[in-house]
C-alpha cells in the first residue's frame, strides 16, 4: 500500500475460514499450483480451491504424503494431483517448470521452511531459509512467468509470516556469510522477502498478472518443529505438560488458509497487487503500539526491485 491508495478491506473478520472467504466462487476451468500443499496450511488451500472446482497441483518434495492428500480429496468437484517440487535444489525448480504444460491461473507459493537451528546451505551453496522460502520461489514464479501471463488474469499468492516485521532484507550479506546466522533473523528476512516478490511483480500488472502478499496468522502446524518446548512456552504457545493453550489469535488450519484462499480466488481482490494482507484484509503500516501490520521495509519498491535483480543475478551465477 502506498500513500495514494486507500487499504482495502473484505467483510471477513479474523477467523474466517477459507470456505468462507470464497463462498460461492467457482473455480472450474482454473488451474492452479500450490507450494508445500502436502501439509498444513497448504493442504487445507488445496482441499478449499479443489472444493470449489479448481484443477490444483500439489508442488511438493514429498510425493508420498502428496498422492495421501490428492487421494483424500478424490471425491471433491475439481481436480488434485500431485508432481515433485524441491525449491531448495534450482534443477528441481527448472524440471517442474519444464514439466509445466499451458497456462497457469493461480501460483500459491505456501513452503516454508523456519528457524532452522544452525545455518544450512542448499546445493547452490544458498542458505536453506531464503533459499526455500524465497529464492526457490523467485525461480519457480519467473520460470512460470509464460504460464501465467498465458492465464490472462494470473495471480500470485506468496505466504510470507508476520516475522517479517523484524528483518528487513539485508542486501550487505543475505546469506549470513559475514554476520553471524540467527534462525529467526534468517527466517525474517525470507519473510520480508516474500513480500517483496509480490511488490516486485507489479511490473507485470500489463500482462494481467497480480501478485500479494500475506501472512496466516499463528496456525500450530510442522512448522514448528525446530521450536523447542522452551521457547513455545516462552511464546505462550504450550502450557507446562506441553499443551496447546488456546490463544484468541491462534488459528484452525481452516482459519489459517483464508487469507490464501482470498487472494487466490476472492473477486473482492480482482487487479489488486503488490499489497500485503493479515487477518483477511490488507494490513495497516506496522506501528510499536499496535500488533501486527506490515512493516514498510517490506512494501519499499525500490528494495523489491533491488531484490528482483539481487535474485536474478543470483540465479544466473547458480
Ligand atoms: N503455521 C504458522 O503459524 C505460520 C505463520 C506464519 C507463516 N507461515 C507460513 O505458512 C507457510 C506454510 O507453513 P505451514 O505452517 O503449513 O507449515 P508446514 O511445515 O506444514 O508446511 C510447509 C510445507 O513446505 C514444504 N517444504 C519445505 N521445504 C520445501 C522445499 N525445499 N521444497 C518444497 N517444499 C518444501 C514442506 O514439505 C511442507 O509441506 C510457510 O511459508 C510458513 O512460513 C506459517
Amino acid at each position: 500500500m502506498n500513500s495514494n491508495q486507500t487499504r482495502l478491506t473484505t467483510p471477513f473478520h479474523s477467523h474466517a475460514t477459507a470456505a468462507e472467504v470464497i463462498e460461492g466462487v467457482d473455480l472450474t476451468g482454473r488451474r492452479v499450483v500450490v507450494t508445500g500443499g502436502a501439509s498444513g496450511i497448504g493442504t487445507e488451500t488445496v482441499r478449499v480451491l479443489a472444493a470449489a472446482g479448481a484443477e490444483v497441483t500439489i508442488a511438493t518434495r514429498d510425493q508420498a504424503a502428496a498422492a495421501k492428500v490428492a487421494a483424500t480429496f478424490a471425491d471433491l468437484p475439481g481436480t488434485v494431483r500431485s508432481a515433485a517440487l524441491d525449491l531448495a535444489d534450482l534443477s528441481s525448480v527448472a524440471a517442474f517448470v519444464r514439466d509445466w504444460r499451458g497456462p497457469l491461473d493461480v501460483l500459491v507459493a505456501n513452503a516454508g521452511v523456519m528457524a532452522i537451528p544452525v545455518r544450512e546451505v542448499t546445493a547452490q551453496g544458498w542458505e536453506m531459509q531464503l533459499a526455500t522460502n524465497y529464492l526457490g520461489h523467485f525461480a519457480l514464479t519467473m520460470g512460470l512467468y509464460s504460464s501465467l501471463r498465458a492465464a490472462g488474469r494470473a495471480r500470485i499468492v506468496v505466504v510470507s509470516s508476520g516475522a517479517h516485521r523484524d528483518a528487513p532484507f539485508n542486501f550487505d550479506d543475505p546469506q549470513f556469510e559475514r554476520r553471524p546466522y540467527h534462525p529467526w533473523a534468517a527466517y525474517g528476512q525470507s519473510k520480508t522477502a516474500d513480500v517483496l516478490l509480490a511488490v516486485g511483480a507489479r511490473r507485470w500488472a500489463a500482462d494481467g498478472i497480480t501478485a500479494n502478499a500475506l501472512n496466516p496468522g499463528w496456525i500450530i502446524t510442522n512448522l514448528q518443529r525446530y521450536m523447542d518446548e522452551a521457547t513455545m512456552r516462552e511464546m505462550g504457545a504450550i502450557d507446562e505438560n506441553g499443551e496447546i493453550i488456546p490463544q484468541p489469535y491462534l488459528k484452525t488450519l481452516a482459519q489459517g488458509a483464508a487469507a490464501s484462499v482470498l487472494l487466490a480466488a476472492s473477486p473482492l481482490v480482482e487487479g489488486v497487487t503488490g499489497r500485503y494482507f493479515e487477518d483477511n484484509q490488507e494490513a495497516p503500516p506496522a506501528t510499536p503500539e499496535v500488533p501486527g501490520g506490515v512493516a514498510a521495509h517490506a512494501l519499499d519498491p525500490d528494495a523489491a526491485d533491488r531484490l528482483w535483480d539481487y535474485a536474478s543475478s543470483v540465479l544466473a551465477t547458480a
